[in-house]
């Protein structure tokens, strides 16, 4: 892959400038899914996850079971109020609320309990977290991880299982989302010898990753 460069805004609050939702400067998880918003009305709808993931270069099995389960999974938790919609809207105003456990903890997890209504809230890059996935985890290289390292690293990951009943079914829908989430990144973007590197990795956090996938999709469509 050629080199990644970061994802730029021209705002550091949030919200409209021209009618376009602009994702906040303070807010890296608003930048991670705002590649998704094709339409950048500030919400996620199905058929922009399924475009997104189409425009990167994924299948149409894929793209369709992407855009059902992460829309059916994050929409409610996102949305204002206590009744579901069945257009499954992500508010990416919103998407701190959709923050789910046995995930890295790369995106600072405090912005969420620090958000009040009338500013938008912060979800920070931690560095160290980011950095100890590889001095933890790439043993065979220190910038890149193989397969079976990124497994241990969603092992070490999991949180314990201390839940009953119905919360059973829960914990597993998180499971899958954090297993899936970097299984596909790793499926996606895998170099020749299988190794899933760092700035590529670095790259998806603030969703920079899609808009070079995009252009490299682009170019590869137009030698064909
Ligand atoms: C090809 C597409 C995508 C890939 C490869 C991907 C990959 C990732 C990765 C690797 C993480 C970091 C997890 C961690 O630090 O453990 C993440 C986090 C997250 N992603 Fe995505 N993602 C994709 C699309 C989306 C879309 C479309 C949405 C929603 C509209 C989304 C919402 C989130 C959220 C809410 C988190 C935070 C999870 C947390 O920290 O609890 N992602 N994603
Ligand atoms: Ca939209």
């Amino acid at each position: 892959m050629a080199s990644l460069a970061p994802a730029v805004s021209s705002s550091k609050t949030n919200q409209q400038e021209d009618g376009k939702f602009i994702p906040s400067n303070e807010n890296v998880l608003q930048k991670h899914v705002a590649f998704f918003d094709r339409n950048h009305d500030g919400i996620v709808y199905p058929w922009e996850t399924f475009k997104g993931f189409r425009a990167i270069g994924c299948g149409i099995p894929l793209s369709t079971g992407a855009a059902l389960f992460i829309n059916m999974g994050l929409s409610s938790k996102t949305r204002p109020g206590k009744f579901p919609s069945l257009l499954f809207p992500i508010e990416i105003k919103n998407i701190h609320k959709s923050k789910h456990g046995s995930d890295s903890g790369v995106y600072d997890s405090e912005g969420s309990y620090t958000c009040i209504s009338i500013m938008p809230c912060s979800i920070g890059f931690v560095p160290s977290k980011f950095e100890e996935i590889f001095t933890k985890h790439a043993c065979t290289q220190p910038n890149a991880l193989t397969s079976d390292e990124l497994m241990g690293m969603l092992k070490a990951n999991r949180e314990p299982k201390d839940y009953g009943g119905w919360l059973v079914f829960f914990f597993l829908f998180i499971l899958v989302a954090a297993y899936s989430e970097w299984k596909i990144l790793y499926v996606l973007c895998k170099d020749k010898n299988g190794l899933l590197r760092k700035d590529t990795v670095r790259a998806v956090y603030d969703g920079s990753l899609f808009e070079h996938m995009e252009k490299e999709h682009e170019s590869a469509k137009k030698k064909a």
